[in-house]
């Protein structure tokens, strides 16, 4: 029990004005604190009063970082319950933005920095982390930040983000999570000029000394907190994502969220558009703009779930094409088909005109993962509109800077007739007299369910099928509502919801599949994931008192009234 003002020094424990006189008096902080007793809700509507006072959204962001830093409670009580307003500021697109100035409102430290001069040490490195119960580890190099490049160790805000959903949107508990940046330099000129720069100020290291690295940094994590530790890549350049992935995705619990969540996220909304459009995920032909791990995330998943339609994986694979720096995946083009995006390579007349090859190609449903800020140009969207009654346009790239294409732009160059969704929220379109609400294809509805699911069962491998289940539980959420309002989403108030439900699909297909070691099988798995989440309430800070009390260890008979006769 930490007494005195080391408890309120501990955002694990502190409640500020909300501690009780009793709680005041035994922990030997009364005095401490202002007079004044508080609820929590009495504290909620103070940070909310407080962030809208600032206009800047980085300032929101930090409001929010010293919040966590200082009560941990209040801080996931208020972002679960507020997720529409504050998801933007912890998360897409703010956090972004906290990335690229991360140097400048760095303060406390949160999570790890392992850098490549660790080699050989990594495992003592995890183990002055101080919580012993990890169950989750979201880690990047900070080669790939969002749409924004290589930011190196300022990378860390987003495994720090992510882990933030973790626990504000499934529930995971806080102490179970550790947000890691693999520090191997930067190729960023701007940042090793950088005098803010808060990393190794060096060249990347790549190749096999790169690959050691990895190697030990993976086998560190389960020698220190146990085989079934999830291991989430995140925002890992193109040349290792995919590569890392098919490494160990047998031999660890991990998954990569930019090829794997994004995916599911986005055959999810390509699910929920079959509803409005009566033509089913193997009716349609797809071009992807960009070839990365996102692209080839959504069209490998893509592929699957138009096999369970039907297709052969051959029939679907050619209905994806995609386009990348070097023009139209063709295998007659100058120096060939990358091999990370082999299987979409086409043997069809080269193109390197984007316009063209819309043109020519006729998708009926186009989605950016390219990183390229307005990409789909209005003569792009008005060809898709000349295509097909319903274009899908997907614009996935994050942050909002990134998109392909505005809300607004998608609708006023397609006469309205859009099926529109983009990883970064947009405000609400006006088209015609009628707003719409368009969705976020983030993949922020899918990583921390699949990670409740993972850890309340303690699988120890997430096969492709579990992002599919995923994308299905999701597509099920979405209503008549949403649908006509223009969202192939359900609002991000219900995420919390569709959190928990791709985790009990998860645990039971964990259980189905042999995957899980928890046992024995919990008979009501439902119940069973819900029992493992966060209680975003406070909780009594009284000391426990043990022992046993007489009355309650013996059935002591009650007092016999004495007979008179005696
Ligand atoms: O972080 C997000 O908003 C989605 C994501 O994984 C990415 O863009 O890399
Ligand atoms: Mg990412």
């Amino acid at each position: 029990m930490v007494r005195g003002i080391d408890h309120l020094r501990d955002p694990r424990l502190n409640k500020g004005l909300a501690f009780t006189l009793e709680e005041r008096q035994a922990l030997g902080i009364h005095g401490l604190l202002a007079a004044k007793f508080k609820t929590q809700e009495e504290q909620l509507d103070i940070c909310r009063i407080s962030i809208d006072r600032y206009e800047d959204n980085l300032n929101k962001y930090l409001y929010l970082v010293e919040l966590q830093d200082r009560n941990e409670k209040l801080f996931f009580r208020l972002l679960s319950e507020n997720v529409e307003k504050y998801l933007p500021i912890v998360y897409t697109p703010t956090v972004g933005l906290a990335c690229q100035r991360f140097g400048l409102i760095y303060r406390r430290p949160r999570g790890l920095f392992i850098t490549i001069n660790d080699k050989g040490h990594i495992f003592n490195i995890l183990k002055n982390w101080p919580e012993p119960d990890v169950r989750a580890i979201v880690f990047t190099d900070g080669e790939r930040i969002l749409g924004l490049g290589d930011l190196g160790a300022y990378g860390m805000g987003i495994p720090v983000g992510k882990l933030s959903l973790y626990t504000a949107l499934a529930g995971i508990k806080p102490h179970q999570c550790l947000p890691i940046t693999l520090d191997v330099g930067t190729d960023n000129q701007d940042l090793l000029e950088d005098p803010l720069y808060i990393g190794l100020r060096q060249r990347r290291t790549r190749g096999k000394e790169y690959d050691e690295f990895i190697d030990e940094f993976m086998e560190a994590c389960v020698q220190r907190y146990g085989q079934n530790t999830l291991l989430q890549f995140e925002d890992f350049a193109l040349i290792n994502a995919g590569r890392l992935l098919q490494k160990y995705r047998n031999r660890y619990c991990t998954f990569n969220d930019d090829i794997q969540g994004t995916a599911s996220v986005a055959v999810a909304g390509l699910m929920a558009a079959v509803r409005v459009r009566k033509r089913k995920l193997s009716e349609n032909i797809y071009l992807f703009l960009g070839a990365g791990s996102a692209s080839n995330g959504i069209a490998n998943l893509t592929v699957a779930a138009m096999m369970s339609e039907g297709l052969t994986e051959r029939q679907a694979r050619e209905r994806v094409y995609m386009f990348d720096v070097d023009g139209l995946l063709s295998t007659r083009r100058e120096g060939g088909v990358p091999e990370h995006a082999k299987a979409f390579g086409k043997d069809i007349e080269p193109e390197k005109d984007f316009e063209a090859c819309v043109a020519k190609i006729k998708p009926s449903c186009l989605i950016g993962c390219s990183t390229v800020g307005g990409a789909f140009t209005p003569n792009v969207l008005q060809q898709m509109a000349k295509n097909i009654e319903r274009p899908v346009i997907f614009a996935l790239s994050n942050p909002t800077s990134k998109a392909e294409c505005t809300a607004q732009d998608a609708y006023d160059h397609t006469e309205g007739r859009c099926i529109f969704a983009s990883g970064s929220p947009f405000p609400p379109v006006k088209y015609n007299g009628k707003e719409y609400h368009t969705g976020q294809g983030n993949n922020s509805y899918i990583f921390p369910g699949i990670a409740l699911g993972v850890i309340a069962t303690a699988t120890h491998h997430i096969p492709e099928t579990m992002f599919l289940t995923a994308a299905r539980t999701l597509a099920n959420y979405v209503s008549e509502a949403d649908l006509s309002i223009g969202r192939i989403y359900p609002s991000l108030a219900e995420v919390k919801d569709v959190s928990l439900s791709i985790a009990i699909e998860v645990a039971k297909m964990a259980y189905d599949e042999g995957l899980a070691s928890v046992y024995p099988e919990p008979k009501d798995i439902s119940k069973h994931v819900e029992n493992q989440m966060y209680n975003f309430n406070y909780e009594s800070s009284m000391p426990v008192v043990w022992g046993w009390k007489p009355e309650e260890k013996f059935n002591v008979r009650p007092i016999q009234p004495v007979p008179k006769n005696i």
